[in-house]
């Protein structure tokens, strides 16, 4: 591990002079990156939560004495830079066989439901960093995941025999909200880094007892890239708040959605019957009713965050392998995964909870399957179910894929939203046989 740790270490060098994938970082002072184990050590340490379950309760009574300590206002609080926040973690698959199995496919290629896990602890590490207090040892925050905002995969192939990075650092704060931009980089036969996929993620700060809302420091850029990416930052919360207003749960579709709909509704009729009741699939096409897949997970103490709730990791591992299970039975092929998007967190997941995922193909296009997963809740002794969570991926299949065709009024809107989706994707990536991404 500390070969490999010093290994890292030389080629960071290079790769500054390099000057490729680390754009933001490259600027930075790179201290020693950190092994992926020791960012959930460091988390731990920082809100000084218990390893045993069995003293959950108790720390958490010793994490209500640092209320004191959060501030009032922003304006208290010294703003921060973004090399503040950045940090640099190593995935070494090359020299730890041991870690390796944890990330292994049965087809030799990494498990993307773990690279999820790690994005998450990481994300909330790097928000922690941004709110650093010298003065305070364990963190009067609760930082929790809100928005995965994207995920883009880039074209080079995960090896689960070469030594992984991550880098991340705050981009845009508000002023309880952080949004965090991290890359990852696979190490190539070249010796060097190569950048394998691009995350957004946005943070929210609670008070030390995860029960309202807390401030986080101002954020500062430092020179035009920071000030583009600041801007960025603004842009994507109008951005969200826009996809959020014309959601298709709040307001009709477009007329030329409207038409989309009506088109397809058009040539599933039967054209022996005068009818708009016989419905009959055309050729390469799949009701969207029969793509369905799902799953039924008890959320033990096993899968908690330090703040005693699941942790959004595990419930974005869980969603994505059925998602991709989905994808994998619907187009017949292997699929990869090419993005993540606009996964909200709506509310926490307690301890003990049943998790009911349900997966669905909403939109096809020649090879490319847009899986939607919805994630709901019951306490064992409640039969209410509470949405947590959405969850949409893009895969992309090595064949083309059947038209997927709505029945219902509902599932047109599940197609149309697939479809919002679906064309968000930033930059739609060709499909190439050395790109193995799998659960
Ligand atoms: C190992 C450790 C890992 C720990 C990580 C996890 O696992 S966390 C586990 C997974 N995540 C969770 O359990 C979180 C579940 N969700 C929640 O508890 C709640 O939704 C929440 C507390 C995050 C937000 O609640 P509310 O929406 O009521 O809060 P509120 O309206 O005050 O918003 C708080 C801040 O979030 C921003 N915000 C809210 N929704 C947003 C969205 N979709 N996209 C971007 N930003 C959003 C607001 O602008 C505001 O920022 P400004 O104040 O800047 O304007």
């Amino acid at each position: 591990m500390k070969r490999a740790a010093i290994r890292l270490w030389t080629l960071n060098k290079g790769l500054l002079t390099h000057g490729r994938g680390l754009s933001q970082g490259s600027q930075y002072k790179i201290s020693e990156p950190l092994h992926i184990h020791q960012v959930r050590d460091k988390l731990r340490e920082i809100v000084g939560v218990s390893t045993v379950w069995r003293d959950h309760v108790k720390a958490m009574e010793e994490r209500k004495l640092l209320h004191s300590f959060l501030p009032k206002s922003q304006k208290v609080l010294p703003p921060r830079k973004m090399r503040d926040s950045y940090i640099e973690v190593l995935l070494p698959l090359g020299t730890d066989p041991e870690l390796r199995d944890k990330y292994v496919t049965v087809q030799n290629t990494v498990r993307f439901g773990r690279i999820l896990e790690d994005l998450d602890s990481l994300g909330v590490l790097v928000c922690y960093m941004h709110n650093r207090n010298h003065s305070t040892k364990m963190s009067p925050l609760s930082i929790v995941t809100v928005l995965v905002d994207k995920i883009d995969m880039c074209k080079h192939s995960l090896s689960p025999e070469q030594d992984i990075k991550f880098t991340g650092h705050v981009s845009w704060v508000g002023n309880t909200s952080m949004e965090v931009k991290m890359k990852m980089f696979q190490l190539h036969n070249d010796e060097k880094y190569w950048p394998v996929l691009d995350a957004t993620f946005v943070m929210v700060a609670r008070d030390s007892e995860n029960k309202g809302p807390a401030f986080v420091n101002p954020l500062i850029p430092e020179n035009k890239d920071e000030e583009e990416l600041f801007k960025q930052g603004e842009l994507n919360k109008s951005r969200r708040i826009a996809f959020s207003t014309s959601s298709l749960l709040k307001v009709a579709p477009s007329s030329e959605e409207r038409n989309i709909i009506h088109e397809l509704f058009l040539s599933t009729l039967d054209p022996k019957t005068i009818s708009f009741q016989s419905r009959i699939l055309p050729p390469k096409a799949v009701w969207m009713e029969d793509t369905k897949l799902k799953s039924l997970d008890i959320c033990h103490p096993q899968e908690r965050n330090v703040f005693n709730r699941i942790f959004g990791g595990f419930l974005m591992r869980k969603a994505y392998e059925l998602a991709w299970a989905t994808a994998c039975s619907f187009g017949g092929s292997r699929p990869y995964v090419v993005t993540v998007d606009d996964i909200m967190f709506q509310k926490p997941v307690e301890v003990g909870s049943l998790l009911f995922l349900s997966s669905q193909v909403c939109f096809t296009q020649d090879h490319y399957i847009q899986v939607r997963v919805h994630s709901e809740v019951s306490s064992l002794d409640s039969r209410e179910h509470m949405t947590t969570n959405v969850f949409h991926f893009t895969f992309m299949s090595e064949k083309e894929v059947p038209l997927i065709f709505p029945k219902t009024y509902g599932e047109s809107m599940l197609y149309l939203d697939g479809q919002r989706h679906f064309k968000s994707m930033s930059t739609p990536v060709t499909l190439k046989k050395d790109y193995p991404v799998e659960p």
